[in-house]
């Protein structure tokens, strides 16, 4: 594997989720496959999961480890060609990008999307320069239009906690108090779409996302149907895709926040999320307490979705 940005890059997934559960019944198997070969970590943005499990699948391969925080310590970076950079931004990405390509042998990035221009965010202009100028792999830690890793942490647990073998998973939009990237449901919808599970997506009108991923996803308006007799409940915010509402709040209604009343007509659903979760705007403390909520385990496999794409990209240096 030569980068990890979506779920096309992982393969076939019957195969992934084979060495998945093979990783997780021993994760140290493979501890001489990264012995001196020197993982970074880029982050634009804010982590907790992503920082630690990816720096912990590293050190389960033997690898060693740099995180790098643009924007504490690193200098500003101009990111866009053709600015006269007279201002407080000493260095371009351009620059910045194959210099730290000489550090390292696999580089991974965040990246959220900036809501300033759709085509800036929906091209991966970023993630694409890293991947053009680095001369390394690159994998997405989150990136303007997916979030790979923890789709296939997601995916993972699906496979782990299902009770049938085409289960119901319903991704549901709640409300927040900010507008929050639609990478991470995007992402779960494209690896959603790549199983034979029947898939749900509900969401006020105006949430639309992006047609390439919803795909054959069935988009239901009114919540409470959706969620008749779902077998997985995977919550998230995401701001406005449509049109002139890029990067807008449209509803803060917290009718959609999920509590008891909608956990009540699934099928005893499991109830997920990526976190970090705002408490009762997504998802009521009772719910995300109940012994139906697997959002523990789901982070936990952020080790071993992050221990398979680094191990792949390993091998693919040979
Ligand atoms: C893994 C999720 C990362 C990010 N979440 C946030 O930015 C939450 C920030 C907040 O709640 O203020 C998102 O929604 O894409
Ligand atoms: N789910 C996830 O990626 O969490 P962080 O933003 O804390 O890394």
């Amino acid at each position: 594997m030569k980068k990890f940005t979506c779920v096309q890059d992982i393969g076939n997934l019957k195969s992934a989720i084979e060495e998945a559960f093979e990783i997780k019944k021993d994760r140290f198997k493979y501890v001489e496959l990264g012995k001196n070969k020197t993982l970074m970590m880029i982050f634009f943005n804010s982590s907790l999961r992503t920082r630690l499990s990816t720096q912990k699948a590293a050190l389960n391969l033997g690898m060693n480890v740099m995180v790098l925080d643009i924007n504490q310590g690193a200098w500003k970076l101009e990111t866009e060609r053709g600015v006269i950079m007279d201002g407080d931004k000493p260095e371009h990405l351009l620059e910045a990008i194959p210099v730290m390509g000489c550090y390292c042998d696999v580089i991974g990035v965040r990246s959220f999307a900036r809501f300033e221009d759709r085509d800036f965010d929906y091209q991966e202009t970023i993630l694409n320069q890293f991947i053009q100028y680095s001369g390394r792999p690159v994998f997405s830690m989150e990136a303007a239009t997916r979030h790979p890793l923890q789709s296939f942490a997601d995916l993972i647990t699906i496979e782990e906690y299902k009770k049938t073998a085409r289960p119901k998973v319903v991704m549901t939009w709640a409300p927040h108090p900010r507008p929050l990237p639609q990478a991470v449901p995007n992402s779960f919808a494209e690896w959603m779409n790549a199983t034979d599970y029947e898939f749900v997506i509900t969401h006020p009108e105006g949430y639309e996302l992006d047609p390439q991923f919803v795909g054959n996803a069935k988009v239901e308006y009114d919540q409470m149907k959706a969620f008749e007799g779902a077998d997985f409940i995977y919550a998230k915010n995401w701001a406005a895709y449509a049109g002139d509402n890029y990067g807008q709040i449209l509803s803060k209604d917290r009718d959609w926040t999920v509590s008891d009343r909608q956990m009540a007509v699934t099928n005893n659903a499991y109830f997920m999320h990526c976190l970090p979760v705002r408490r009762n705007m997504i998802v009521t403390d009772d719910v995300i307490e109940s012994p139906q909520s697997i959002v523990i385990p789901e982070a936990a496999n952020r080790e071993i979705s992050a221990t398979v794409v680094l191990k792949r990209l390993l091998e693919g240096l040979k």
